[in-house]
């Protein structure tokens, strides 16, 4: 099965994510690999397309609406989508927030099927770890959901 991570990032801490995941992947013998958005690569022969930006000016990172959109909404493809924001941090409200603002505006324009969606705690400065060991069980996860045929839902950190 190969998984094809695609991201956009402006100051580093998303790129970090997808890397993480591309090795966790890797590790588990899995075909993974991860590119920024930018590079506009071909997702014809991925199984499993896995979407993730940072969230500024409360939307994600418009690179990535442009890649979702080159590739006709991923049609046909499962897809599994992650940002990366800070807004989750303030208790429930934060929670529904992120939900239904930041992941909508990631989910709307995608015509495949999405397997899972996960809210990360993003960082300014100084990694945050945390979300590394986060992001590299989720992505676990998501395979896993993936090969039994089954939906993950909506995540949040911790
Ligand atoms: C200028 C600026 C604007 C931001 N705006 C938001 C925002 O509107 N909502 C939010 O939850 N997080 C916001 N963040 C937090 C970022 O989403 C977070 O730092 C993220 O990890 C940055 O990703 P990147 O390093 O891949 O660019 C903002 C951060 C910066 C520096």
């Amino acid at each position: 099965m190969k998984v094809c991570i695609v991201y956009d990032s402006k100051r580093g801490s998303t790129e970090r994510v997808a890397r993480a995941m591309e090795m966790a992947l890797r590790e588990r013998g899995f075909e993974a690999r991860a590119w920024n958005a930018g590079q506009n690569p071909d997702v014809d022969d991925c199984d499993l397309v896995v979407i993730g930006a940072p969230i500024y000016y409360e939307r994600p990172l418009p690179g990535i609406g442009r890649f979702i959109a080159s590739k006709n909404g991923l049609k046909g493809k499962k897809v599994a989508v992650f940002i990366l924001c800070i807004a989750d941090r303030f208790g429930k409200l934060g929670r529904r927030y992120t939900e239904r603002r930041y992941l909508r505006m990631m989910t709307e324009p995608i015509k495949g099927r999405i397997i899972a969606a996960r809210v990360f705690d993003g960082w300014i400065l100084g990694e945050n770890e945390g979300t590394i060991d986060e992001a590299r069980g989720w992505i676990m996860r998501v395979v896993e959901a993936f090969e039994d045929g089954r939906g993950l839902g909506i995540e949040h950190p911790g």
